[in-house]
């Protein structure tokens, strides 16, 4: 097990101890600096001979590396490219990653990460992460000893079964956690050895991957039912006793489990489904904005949502708490949002609703009331036509489900419609920004899941906001660990969600787009984190209280950023158990 130590000499200068020497040390992704090694420190710590003579800054090799992944044409490409440097040098790969943010962030997430979901098992080169299988039951606490590190305090966990908007990836949704928990560390500063992204490979149901001579993973069928549940409280059970200072995020489980696992231990452990509740933010930080730009209040604003699972529900619930705490109630409140999924308009006398999904189904009445008999709920243009919403949000993985006559209809009754085509990949995009542009007379505020260019229409430009949750879940994960939170809130979401919605500019708005640049991401993340840190605190769950004049120091204090290598040192010997972890999250 690896230890980090930063020293600090009498002079305030940080120097960085390091276990290893020679071509092991060279080798180690997390000590190595590769030609950045001064001659002093290759003289001290066994590398003379193993480097090309000229010594490099870690500026002029961010350059290098910049340079040479943008020669690749190809985005998977620069995907493997960008994932070989991390296993290379991670110091050297955040500081590429942080200084190009805004471009790489299709690659390391969104959609490129899908396709590298995808193809998981043909480009493996090295592994990352853990995997758990059905074979390591009575011993997962074991398997979770293994890690690289000791210290870990964040871990992203998926089961693959809903991979974005690609279904089942099996052992390939590993990509999922290495990618969000890239984003944590640049977003929000989480320092990587901090970090632990695993896959709970439960088996798989996608007969492609079955049938893939080269398919990875644990090679059987899903695992459901009570062996998958059991599965999951000893993992659940291991990870508090083998990491118990570890915030745990839930990403892409399938919608029920996605509830389920969320629900029965929310309170065992800090933790969080970032597609209900990350998402959620996304969406009332939308409206809001929105409601800034059109000048329709919050609670005239009437929501379809195109979807209802995870990610419908979980913005549902959120926006209908917000709505609730504007002051609406009863039909009022109920009739803010509409839900349709596969089986249209939910509705309170369908014997098939989920369990989630019944708490924002309408009775028939109001439908009728409508004029939107049986067989019109199902059609979504029909359902515009009737309830005249104001927004439209598409979480329902279904490309080209918003067609012109919906969009048309939108823009009918509503003079700026909001239009959130939230789903991920691009592939799986409910229209084109273009399109939406167009049928709606470029009078539509759009924002697509992954990353979309600007569109010209008529001559005006009109920036397209990407709606994600990667505007949420590093702030709240780094303001729930720095206020050491014994649970992650709703509230904090909530209070997420209001400060997005602060970081949307009048000119983000003028230029046509519900969310701010991604450019600004740390920023943004660390103001959300702020506001995390105080909700924390305010609701009573913060182990750690923050004043709110402490806390933009502590959360400096806590974000790790590789501006510079620090001036390493050989560890001296210490008795085993002893060394200190690196003092970030202390
Ligand atoms: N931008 C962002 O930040 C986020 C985007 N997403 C994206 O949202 C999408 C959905 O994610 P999530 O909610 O977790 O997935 P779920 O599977 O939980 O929910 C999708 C829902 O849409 C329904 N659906 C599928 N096709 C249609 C259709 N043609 N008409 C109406 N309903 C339909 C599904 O029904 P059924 O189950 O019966 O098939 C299901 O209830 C994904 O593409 C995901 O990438 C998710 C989280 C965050
Ligand atoms: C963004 C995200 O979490 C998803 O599409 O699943
Ligand atoms: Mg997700």
């Amino acid at each position: 097990m690896e230890r980090y130590d930063l020293r600090t000499e009498p002079s305030g200068r940080k120097r960085l101890a390091v276990p290893y020497r020679g071509a092991r040390l060279l080798r180690h992704p997390m000590y190595t600096k590769g030609t950045a090694f001064t001659q002093e420190e290759r003289v001290s710590l066994g590398l003379e001979g193993l480097l090309p003579h000229s010594v490099t800054t870690l500026e002029q090799q961010s350059r290098r590396v910049y340079a040479s992944i943008q020669r690749k044409t190809d985005p998977l490409e620069k995907y493997i490219g960008l994932a070989a440097l991390q296993d290379r040098n991670e110091y050297l790969f955040y500081r590429v990653l942080i200084d190009h943010i805004q471009e790489f962030l299709p690659i390391v997430y969104t959609p490129t990460v899908g396709r590298a979901c995808q193809e998981f098992s043909h480009i493996f080169r090295r592994a990352r992460g853990l995997w758990i299988t059905p074979e390591h039951r009575g011993q997962i606490a074991d398997v979770l000893k293994n890690a690289p590190f000791e210290d870990i305090r964040l871990i992203v966990v998926t089961d693959n079964e809903r991979i974005l908007g690609l279904g089942d990836q099996g052992v390939g949704g590993m990509g999922i956690p290495i990618g969000k928990l890239a984003l944590y560390t640049a977003a929000a500063g989480i320092p990587p050895w901090q970090t632990l992204p695993i896959s709970l490979d439960v088996g798989t149901d996608n007969m492609d991957l079955l049938d893939d001579e080269f398919y990875l993973g644990w090679r059987a069928p899903r695992l459901r039912g009570p062996e998958y549940d059991s599965l999951v409280e000893e993992f659940v059970q291991a990870v508090k006793r083998v990491f118990p200072r570890a915030l745990l995020q839930w990403e892409d489980f399938k919608k029920l489990n996605a509830f389920r696992l969320l629900d029965r231990y929310r309170k065992t452990l800090p933790s969080f489904n970032d597609d209900i509740q990350g998402t959620a933010a996304v969406g009332v930080a939308a409206l809001l904005a929105g409601s800034r730009a059109t000048g329709i209040p919050l609670r005239q604003q009437r929501v379809l949502f195109f979807g209802s699972g995870a990610a419908g529900i979980g913005i549902g619930r959120l926006v209908r708490e917000t709505l609730r705490g504007e002051g609406l109630e009863g039909e009022a409140l109920t009739t803010a949002t509409a839900h349709l999924d596969l089986q249209g308009l939910l509705m309170d006398d369908d014997p098939m609703l989920d369990p989630v999904q019944r708490a924002f189904a309408w009775p028939a009445e109001l439908a009728d009331r409508m004029g939107l008999v049986p067989d019109r709920r199902r059609d979504l243009e029909a359902v515009i036509r009737a309830y005249q919403p104001t927004v439209l949000i598409g979480v329902s993985a279904s490309p080209g489900a918003f067609t012109e006559g919906a969009i048309r209809e939108m823009a009918r009754h509503t003079v700026r419609p909001l239009v959130l085509a939230l789903s991920n990949p691009t592939s799986k995009a409910e229209a084109k920004p273009e399109d939406i542009l167009a049928w709606s007379e470029g009078r539509a505020l759009v924002a697509t899941g992954s990353p979309s260019d600007a569109v010209t229409f008529e001559g005006r430009v009109h920036r397209i906001g990407q709606g994600n949750n990667v505007f949420i879940f590093p702030g709240v994960g780094l303001g729930a660990l720095v206020s050491e939170a014994r649970e992650v809130t709703d509230g904090m979401f909530a209070a997420a969600a209001r400060q997005l919605a602060r970081e949307v500019r009048d000119d983000d708005l003028e230029a046509g787009s519900l969310f701010p640049s991604t450019a600004r991401i740390r920023d943004i993340t660390a103001h959300v984190a702020e506001a995390v840190v105080r909700e924390a605190r305010d609701s009573g769950v913060a182990n750690r209280p923050l004043e709110d004049g402490l806390i933009p120091g502590v959360l400096a204090e806590a974000i790790w950023n590789p501006t510079s290598y620090l001036p390493s040192d050989p560890a001296p010997l210490r008795p085993a158990g002893t060394e200190a972890s690196m003092p970030i999250f202390v």
